[in-house]
Formats: C-alpha cells, structure tokens, sequence
C-alpha cells in the first residue's frame, strides 16, 4: 500500500440527548477523523474515540491530535506499509495513546481493504451478515423516566438493555426494572463507580439475574476484580482494564472476569482486536463489542469486528438515529428487528458525506511526505 498524505480533521456534532455516566455527563462530541489516501486515489477513514475531557481514560482530543501530528503520522509514511497488521507494531515506541494510534490503524485497514476490494468484515476475518444490537442507557433524572426509556428500547426491538449504575442508582433501579421486566436480558455497567469495600453491597445485584456487571471497580485494576468475581455470582465484564491481549490473558488467568466488552480504540486498533477475539475463543470467553457514541465512521469500524465468530452477546453499537440528527456516513446505520446488516461493500462499506463533514470541521490538516 502506498500512503499519499493523511487529512486530519476535527468535527462537532450535537447529541440527541445527553449521557450520563458514573463518571460525568456528554451533550457534544469533538470528534477527530482520519483520512489515509493512498497513491491510487482510494482513501481509507478512521475516527479517534477520544472526547474533551480525560474522562474515560488518560485520552483526549487535544492529546490524540498532537500525539497523531508529532509523532505517529510520521512514522506511519517513514516506510512502506504492506499489511495493516504492521502499523501497531511501527508505533511500538510511542507508549499509551490507543486511541489515536486505533484511529490511524483503522484507516489503513479500510484503505488496505479497499484495495483488496474486499469489505472490512471479510478482511477482518468476519463470518456473520449481520449482528445482534443492545442498548447503553445512561442515568437518568428519575427512575419512572428510566422505566419509560426501557420500555422504547424494547419496543424498537434491542436484545439488551444495559443500564448504567452507581452506588446511589443501583439497587432500587435494578429492583424496578426486574418488576416490570423479569425476564429481559439485563446488564449494568458501574465506569468504575465501586470499591473491595463495596464487596457486601454488590453481592445483592446478584438477585437481579444479570447477564454481567461490567467495571465494577478501578480503570486500572485487574487484581481486586479477581476477588470480587470470586464472591460474585454475576459474571464481571471488564471494560476500562483491558488494553491488549496481553491483560486479556492476565485477566482471565487471574480470573478478574468471565466476559470481555472490546472497544477498538482502547486497545490500539483492529489488529490487537483480532488477538484479543482469538485469545478469547482459546479460554471459551464470550466477546461483545463496547461503544464511546461513534460517529458513523467508528460505528462502522465496531460493525465489521462484531462480525468475527466469538461476539456472541449483543453489544453497544446501536444505529445512528440513536445518537445524531444526521450521521457523517451514507447510508446510515440502521437496525431492523434488532439487527444491523454487515455491508458487503469494499472496506467500512459506507459513504463518508463529505459536505456534511466540510460543514462540521472546525479544525484540518494535511500531512504527507
Ligand atoms: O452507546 C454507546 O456507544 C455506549 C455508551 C457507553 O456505555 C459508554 C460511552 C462512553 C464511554 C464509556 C462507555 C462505556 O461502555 O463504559
Ligand atoms: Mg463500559
């Protein structure tokens, strides 16, 4: 593959509506894009998942577009590129920055898939036509506005309700939830809101039939999880702790969880994606892929790995009417019976609208040799 020049751009798109976690609250999203072109006019697109704040991780736009600028954008057009699989490694001495190498690393395997004419899934590895949808719905102002929320996810046909928690929105909403829904697959997602010392506490979300309780304790933690799952029922899910198969494979030996939410970004790209899929299948450890409110260019990224044959729980990634007025691909992602279509197209298998795009950029660069 030979790589012309990369545009770099930053864009502001407007939430629905906000989402509110255990650790803060989005209502926008500054979002940088990656365009790899390549020599025979094919453009590959990639799109950081970091947001403002260093919220989620240590991570942010402003980070991600010095890290890109500076340092990762010049490595990647030093040398010829023949594989996608050999970008990760080429940014090997800049430490952390997953996000922004994933972005860089996305585009390439949407140009390098281009040029095979093959689509991103197939390039991936991927088997299924289409993948089993699930719903990420933040706290709320009130329990009775939670409930009604459910109830709409459910009737637009979702396969699983994930309700954010935290110690003061646990117990009672799950409690509530299970009354009107006993049998719905449920789940909670706790960004890290608990301690050890909640050990008592969270032994009663137990009773609520969950399908996994995901990052019950510290981003950084793969150890006390282990105690916890080991005085838990409920199956733990980390999300937040694992950025590589390496901690994948300290997880699951420490026995710190018994599902895996992936999310490309957080472990630096597709290719460590597929290792982590593949050291799961080894340990018979179910996979589904997590969201950060993707555009269209990241969501179709989270499409094409949920393809692989060992994400067998749906995920995150939802259609994009449930997060924008107007995405930035062609066609939009849309969700029929709780399924979204794999496209068979050449790479991602969507559209960047590009006049959209030019309309939201506040912020571009291009970069070449
Ligand atoms: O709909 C989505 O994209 C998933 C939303 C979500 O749960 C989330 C969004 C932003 C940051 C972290 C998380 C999370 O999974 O923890
Ligand atoms: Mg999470």
């Amino acid at each position: 593959m030979e790589i012309e020049r990369i545009i770099l751009r930053q864009i502001k798109m407007d939430l629905l509506t906000p989402f509110t976690t255990s650790v803060g609250t989005e209502v926008d999203k500054d979002i940088i894009l990656v365009e790899v072109v390549g020599k025979d006019g094919l453009s590959g697109w990639g799109e950081s998942v970091s947001i403002v704040q260093p919220m989620y991780n240590e991570e942010t736009v402003k980070t991600n577009w010095h890290i890109m600028t500076d340092f990762l954008i010049p490595l990647l057009l030093k040398e010829p590129i023949e594989h996608p699989d050999m970008v990760f490694p080429r940014f090997q001495y800049v430490r952390g920055n997953y996000n922004a190498k994933a972005a860089i690393e996305g585009a390439v395997w949407d140009l390098y898939a281009k040029s095979q004419n093959l689509s991103l899934s197939k390039a991936l590895g991927g088997v299924k036509d289409k993948i089993e949808v699930g719903v990420s719905v933040g706290i709320q102002h009130s329990e009775q506005q939670l409930l009604q929320q459910i109830e709409g996810y459910l009737q637009e046909g979702y396969k699983r309700i994930k309700v954010k928690i935290k110690p003061d929105w646990d117990v009672s909403i799950l409690k509530m939830i299970r009354k009107s829904f006993p049998q719905i697959p449920l789940m909670a997602d706790a960004n890290c809101a608990y301690t050890l010392d909640d050990i008592d506490h969270l032994r009663h979300l137990d009773e609520f039939n969950l399908m996994m309780i995901e990052q019950p304790l510290a981003h950084d933690d793969i150890i006390d999880h282990g105690v916890l799952q080991a005085n838990l029922e409920t199956p733990i899910c980390l999300d937040e702790s694992i950025h590589s198969a390496e901690d994948a494979r300290k997880a699951i030996e420490l026995g710190s969880c018994r599902i895996i939410n992936l999310k490309i970004g957080r472990v630096g790209g597709l290719s460590e994606s597929k290792k982590i899929h593949d050291l799961c299948v080894k340990h018979d450890i179910p996979l589904w892929c997590g969201g950060m409110l993707e555009a269209g260019i990241g969501r179709a990224h989270n499409i094409a790995i949920t393809s692989l044959s060992n994400f067998t729980i749906p995920g995150d990634t939802a259609p994009s009417a449930h997060y924008w007025k107007q995405d930035i691909i062609e066609p939009e992602v849309k969700m029929e019976n709780g399924l979204i279509a794999v496209p068979d197209g050449p790479g991602i298998g969507y559209e960047p609208n590009l006049s959209l795009i030019e309309r939201l950029t506040v912020k571009q660069s291009s970069i070449c040799l």
